[in-house]
Order: C-alpha cells, then sequence, then structure tokens
C-alpha cells in the first residue's frame, strides 16, 4: 500500500493545495530542504486561504440578513468578531504540528464541535493534519489547518510509542517570528526508533517571556492535555508544584470547552476567577490569543462585590477573617434570614366592594407553615405568601358563590391588607442590613449563633463599635462574602456552565461557597497548590475545598513537571516544603540552568541600593525582570530605583507605567512569573505574615531563568538546612 493516496501536484497554480492531506511530499529524510520547502509552502497556501476567509465573512452583505435593527446589530457584531478571530497573526505560526496516520473515517474529526474521540483505523489510507490555532479550509472546504482543539488534534497530543492512536508521524515545528524554519519527527510506529528529546519543544519553553503570560497550545503535554480535554461534566481538582502549568492548563480547557460545547456554554457563561487584578492583567491575553474573547475573568472580592454592593473599607484580621470565613457562618446566616419569619397574631381582613373577607390567623399560620416547609429561597417563599394569601381569600369568594378571576386574585395578593400580614409573619430581608445587624446586636447574633458558634467567638464577631448603616460600616473582604451568602439565601445566585478557580488553596470555606453557587449547574476546574497557601483560612486538603464548592468526590489530579523554574532553582526552593507542606514531594524539572542561583550577601546600610543595582543588572539580560520583596521594603526599593533613574512599573499601584522591571509587592507575586527575579531579604518576608515560609516560597518559584537572593542577614534556617 503506498504510503499517501497519490496526487502528483500537491499545490496548484493559485497557491492552494487541492488535496494536501492525503498529496504526496517530498521525501524528509533524502531531501529535508525540500521538505522544509513544502512545508512553507503549505504555510503560504494557508495563509493565502486564510486571508481568502476574511476576505469572503468581510464581504458579508449584511441587507441580506433582513431582520430588525437588534439583530442586525447582533448579525454585525458577531461578523466583526469573526473577522477579528480569522487575522493572520504575523509573529505567531499559523500551525506548530502534523500527524500523519490512519484515522477512522468519522465526520467531524478536524471541524467537529463535539468532543469526538479520534480512533485508530489501519485499514485507511494515510491522513496528514497540520494543528494550529485556528481552523483554516481551502476553497473546495477541505481543511488546510486543524484547529488545536478537534479531534484528531488529540492525537497529536497524546500519541506515544506504545499508543500510537493512529498517527504514524508526529511533526513539530519551529518557527522564528512568523517564518517556519524547522522541524522534528517522531515515527511512532517505527520500532526501531526512540525517544529523543525535543529541542523544539525546549525552545518553546525557554523563549524569553516579555509580558504577560503566552498560550501553550504548541507544546501541551499528554497529562495537561487530559486535564484541558475532560469532559463537560467533571470536576477536576489539580493539584500542582510552582510552574506546572496549573493556570495555563485551566485556560486551555475553557477555550477547549468553549470549542466542544459551544453553543451551551455561551449561554450559560464561564468564568475564571484568580487571586487579584495583577494575576488578571497577566492571565488576560492567553484566552484571546486563544479566539476566546467573551471569557468572564474576576476575583472572588469583585464577584460578591456585584452582589453584596457594599464598600470594603479594612482588611481581615487573621482571626476574625478565619471565623468569617468558616462555614459554620453559613449555618448562623440561615437562621438569621429565617429568624424573622413569626406567627400570625391577628387574621387578615380584606375588603372589596361591599364585602369583608376575613381569614384567621390559624389559616394563616398554616399557609406560613407549608411554605417553610418547602425549599425554596426565602424571597421567593415570601412572594408566594402574597399569592397563597390570596388564594385562601378567593376560596371563601367562591364558597360564598362569586366567581373571581386571576385578576382578582392579583389585586388581592397586591392589596395592602395582604401587604401588612406579608410584612408582619414574612420580613423583607436585605442581606447587608441583616450582617450589620448580626454584628451590632449581641443578643440577635446569640439567638442565631448559639450552639454554632462559642461565647468567646460571637464576642470576636461583634464590632467594638456599632455602625451607623450600611454605608459608614468598616466592611471587610470577608464581609462582603457573608453577604453574598445571605444574598442567595434570599433569592438563587445564578450559576455558569463552567468556573475556573486558580489559586484555590487561598479561599476560605465561605469563599467556596461563593464559587459553589455559581456554578451549581455547571462544572468547576479548581487549581491550585497547597504549599502555596498563604491566606490564615488556607486549605489543608482538597477534600474540604471541593466539599465547600459544592463537587465533592471530585477527581484530583496531579501535575509533577514543572516548567517554568530551572533545576538548581526548584531545588533551593524546595528545602522549605518538609515544613510548609510535609506530605507533598518536590516537583521535577524540565528545565536545566546551571548557574541560575545567585546568593548574594549585602550591607543592611546598602541593601536597598545593592538591590535596586541587582535588578539593574539584570535588565541587561533578555526578558522580564521581577525585584521582589516584602510588602513593607516596597517603598524604599521604589526610592532606590528612582534614585539611579531606573523605570520600572510597581504591581499594585494602580499605575500603568510599560517596563521589563517589575516591583512587586511579596503578597502580590502569586501566580506570576518573571525570567529573571531578585529577591530582597528573605528573613523579612518569612516575618512579615504567619505563612510567611509558604509566601517565600510562592516568591522564590517567579524564576524562568534566573535567581538572585540579596540579604543583609543571615537566610532563614529552613533554607539552609
Ligand atoms: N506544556 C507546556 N509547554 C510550555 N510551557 C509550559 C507548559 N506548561 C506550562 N508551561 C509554562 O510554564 C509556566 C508556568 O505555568 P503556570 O503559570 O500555568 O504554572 P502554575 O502551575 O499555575 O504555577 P504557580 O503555582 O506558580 O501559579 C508558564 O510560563 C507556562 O507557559
Amino acid at each position: 500500500m503506498p504510503a499517501f493516496e497519490t496526487d502528483p501536484a500537491p499545490y496548484a497554480a493559485d497557491g492552494l493545495a487541492p488535496d494536501a492531506r492525503s498529496a504526496d511530499l517530498p521525501d524528509t529524510e533524502a531531501d529535508p530542504e525540500a521538505a522544509l520547502a513544502a512545508e512553507q509552502a503549505h504555510l503560504a497556501a494557508s495563509r493565502t486561504a486564510l486571508r481568502r476567509m476574511r476576505e469572503e465573512t468581510e464581504a458579508l452583505d449584511l441587507r441580506d440578513v433582513g431582520g430588525n435593527d437588534v439583530s442586525n446589530k447582533l448579525v454585525h457584531s458577531l461578523i466583526q468578531a469573526r473577522i477579528a478571530a480569522l487575522a493572520d497573526h504575523a509573529h505567531a505560526p499559523l500551525f506548530f504540528g502534523r500527524v500523519d496516520g490512519r484515522f477512522a473515517d468519522a465526520p467531524d474529526v478536524s471541524t467537529g464541535t463535539a468532543p469526538v474521540e479520534v480512533a485508530a483505523d489501519p485499514t485507511r489510507p494515510v491522513e496528514r493534519f497540520w494543528i494550529g490555532r485556528r481552523h483554516v479550509h481551502d476553497h473546495l472546504g477541505d481543511p488546510m489547518v486543524v484547529d488545536w482543539r478537534a479531534p484528531v488534534s488529540r492525537s497529536f497530543y497524546r500519541a506515544t510509542r506504545i499508543e500510537p492512536l493512529g498517527v504514524e508521524l508526529r511533526r513539530r515545528f519551529g518557527w522564528t517570528g512568523g517564518d517556519l524554519t524547522a522541524f522534528e519527527d517522531e515515527h511512532l510506529t517505527d520500532r526501531d526508533e526512540t525517544d529523543r528529546a525535543s529541542a523544539i519543544l525546549a525552545a518553546e519553553i525557554e523563549r524569553p517571556r516579555v509580558g504577560p503570560m503566552r498560550d501553550i497550545v504548541a507544546t501541551i503535554q499528554p497529562e495537561q492535555d487530559e486535564i484541558v480535554r475532560a469532559d463537560l461534566g467533571d470536576t477536576v481538582c489539580v493539584q500542582g508544584a510552582p510552574g506546572t502549568g496549573k493556570t495555563a492548563v485551566g485556560l486551555h480547557r475553557v477555550a477547549w470547552l468553549l470549542y466542544a460545547h459551544r453553543e451551551r456554554l455561551q449561554r450559560s457563561g464561564t468564568l475564571v476567577v484568580g487571586p487579584n487584578r495583577s494575576f488578571l492583567d497577566y492571565i488576560q491575553q492567553v484566552l484571546p490569543a486563544l479566539g476566546e474573547v467573551e471569557v468572564g475573568q474576576t476575583t472572588v472580592e469583585d464577584l460578591v462585590g456585584r452582589v453584596a454592593r457594599v464598600p470594603v473599607k479594612a482588611p481581615d484580621d487573621p482571626d476574625r477573617g478565619r471565623l468569617k470565613g468558616d462555614a459554620r457562618m453559613a449555618e448562623v446566616l440561615r437562621r438569621a434570614v429565617w429568624s424573622g419569619v413569626a406567627m400570625p397574631a391577628e387574621s387578615l381582613l380584606v375588603v372589596r366592594g361591599s364585602r369583608r373577607w376575613r381569614l384567621p390567623a390559624y389559616e394563616i399560620e398554616e399557609v406560613v407553615t407549608a411554605l417553610r416547609g418547602r425549599d425554596v429561597r426565602y424571597g421567593a417563599a415570601r412572594d408566594m405568601l402574597h399569592q397563597r394569601l390570596a388564594h385562601a381569600v378567593l376560596v371563601q369568594m367562591e364558597r360564598a358563590g362569586e366567581s373571581p378571576d386571576d385578576r382578582v386574585q392579583d389585586a388581592v395578593a397586591r392589596s395592602k391588607p395582604v401587604r401588612d400580614v406579608v410584612n408582619a409573619v414574612w420580613p423583607a430581608v436585605d442581606p447587608a442590613k441583616l450582617l450589620l445587624r448580626l454584628f451590632s446586636d449581641p443578643e440577635f447574633l446569640a439567638a442565631n449563633a448559639d450552639g454554632i458558634l462559642t461565647a468567646e467567638e460571637q464576642a470576636l464577631l461583634l464590632w467594638e463599635k456599632p455602625a451607623r448603616g450600611v454605608g459608614s460600616a468598616k466592611w471587610t473582604p470577608a464581609d462582603a462574602v457573608l453577604i453574598d451568602e445571605a444574598a442567595d439565601l434570599v433569592a438563587r445566585t445564578p450559576s455558569v456552565g463552567h468556573v475556573v478557580v486558580d489559586e484555590a488553596q487561598d479561599l476560605s470555606a465561605m469563599q467556596c461557597r461563593a464559587i459553589g453557587r455559581r456554578c451549581t449547574t455547571g462544572s468547576a476546574t479548581v487549581l491550585g497548590d497547597i504549599a502555596q497557601g498563604t491566606t490564615p483560612w488556607a486549605a489543608a486538603d482538597w477534600a474540604e475545598t471541593l466539599r465547600h464548592l459544592g463537587h465533592e468526590g471530585a477527581r484530583v489530579e496531579e501535575l509533577t513537571q514543572g516548567f517554568r523554574v530551572p533545576r538548581e532553582i526548584l531545588d533551593f526552593a524546595s528545602r522549605l516544603l518538609p515544613h510548609i507542606a510535609p506530605g507533598l514531594a518536590p516537583a521535577s524539572s524540565v528545565r536545566e540552568a546551571p548557574g541560575s542561583l545567585t546568593l548574594r550577601p549585602a550591607d543592611a546600610a546598602d541593601l536597598d541600593t545593592a538591590a535596586a543595582a541587582d535588578a539593574r543588572a539584570l535588565l541587561g539580560l533578555e526578558g522580564s525582570v521581577g525585584l521582589i520583596a516584602a510588602d513593607a521594603r516596597i517603598p524604599a526599593l521604589a526610592k532606590a530605583l528612582a534614585e539611579t533613574g531606573t523605570g520600572f512599573r510597581e504591581l499594585g499601584a494602580g499605575t500603568a507605567t510599560e517596563s521589563r522591571l517589575n516591583l512587586v509587592p511579596a503578597s502580590l507575586a502569586k501566580g506570576l512569573e518573571f525570567d529573571h527575579i531578585a529577591v530582597v531579604e528573605p528573613a523579612e518576608i518569612v516575618e512579615a505574615e504567619p505563612q510567611g515560609l509558604r509566601r517565600l516560597y510562592v516568591v522564590l518559584t517567579r524564576a524562568v531563568s534566573g535567581l538572585v537572593v540579596t540579604h543583609s542577614r543571615a537566610l532563614p534556617d529552613e533554607l539552609t538546612a
């Protein structure tokens, strides 16, 4: 059987490949240069095809659509989004890989939006697929580049010599800017060939970081791909050491889910929750680069802030914050919300025309009791109470020979006597006011917290100076989460189809519940590292976090291969692990960078100047630089940098300065990475907070290429032992 279905002219005069998927290409072994030239020709043809696809979209005539103004606007914006998605980014490869293999003939293997598994079929002729960021087809509709999320692309990421999935050849391409410059082949069915380390893969991982995080579509690893392509219904929790690709995997998973379940998820929505704004800024370009612009990216504070609508004015102190984040608070709030429901003292009297209708108190009580027993939100039950009371009055009218219709019932439901009864027996609850009362009124708190919180805990919650009103209270982030919980007891929080939660180890039980109620009808990807938990309420294990998220029993996967931090630095930082997370094994590193770690003693008096000089020296190297120190030292470092006229960007300062040098308070370093980092005075970082050793672990593991530790004091014992 010939290697490929033959077609003697792979590239036609118009530059388009009539059927490059099965055409003969030059023999790679005999003539690698010709093989590279053929790939470059396929690239040129694919670019031409992409341009044609864009021009066709641009030429779409909206007048044909008809419809009203609103639908025209919608179609117009969809077309604009499509045109943007079809842009050819000259600096990025249009494809990064190719698979040649014998695949079962599924109709949507290269274009499918359903998660069709690609299957091998040795009886089929060899077909080849180029894998890239977006789908490109020729004028006949045949694929020239297949989206990395299409079913057949799975074989590119997952095929091994043991399980080739139909793949005979896997080719990776090397690029310089927009030019295709090299390729590497693996013949997965060739028994004589052995695995070799991929230079292209290594180069891609080593590429210096200049700006925000970028996508990893070209190099997703099999264990990562398994998480990326997990079914929509699966909630997956990923534990992974620093730099193992958790964030990258979470973002690619959203992009894959949107491809495989586009219609459903576009309707329900998706959400990425990250620890802070600096982190969201850092990751914000990954999804748009993958063609997904409609994913909400937010912090927990912003998420609950939209519901709580109170000004957050103060941080949480550790003890109070821990208590406010405790899951027992949910029960206190539940009791408090429902505590206002009372039994009626009087009957209900409705006057209509010349007639008076009386509903005795015991009948009202029956209605209230029945509603309490139903599994509905407080506010929904309150709305129902109006209607139920009106209905009971209507029954009396009917018994008396009248024939009232729905309009009469509505009028009675809205009448003042009914409203008065409802206000008395089922008062409206304002979540923020409820919390204000709990924290200001010891008796109200005791009535709802006794048996749940100890007397000391109740005392801890009470404000020393009760607030006058919701607007003037000194709300903290944990309070906003409690208000969000109360709001959900009153009215159900809408759920999206999928939520990705990053740095989840730092969430309190109540924060988990806040996120969990936003994916009650959907699934979640939960990412984190127990060793990097730095909040006073950080998780000790994933089972608890998953339980509070409402996804108990979700599977926990571990990523152990580090892509960011060179081995020497990772080994150095991992000395802290037995002290901060005894159960966790250190990650391995795929990257060797001998000499990447420098320990530099300095005089206490010159520490800031020395650190500023280190950072300036690092600017002489390629890539981004992070100067990281305890938060309290940041102003001194900013001054030292300014004195030498070194431009820098201070994270968290709210300024939009562009600079390769980033001045980073240790508390904002989580999730970020820089090519080179200079860490100042580790002992100070450790002392700054109860979880200081973990903070130091986070800080030391931000480096991609090099780490300089500048210190005037002894390094912490845990780091030198
Ligand atoms: N398969 C891969 N190919 C190339 N680069 C990768 C791969 N996986 C991860 N990386 C890179 O490794 C770095 C670390 O990834 P990421 O930030 O997702 O790790 P993380 O596990 O979330 O780290 P942390 O716990 O420190 O937040 C990033 O630069 C990412 O692009």
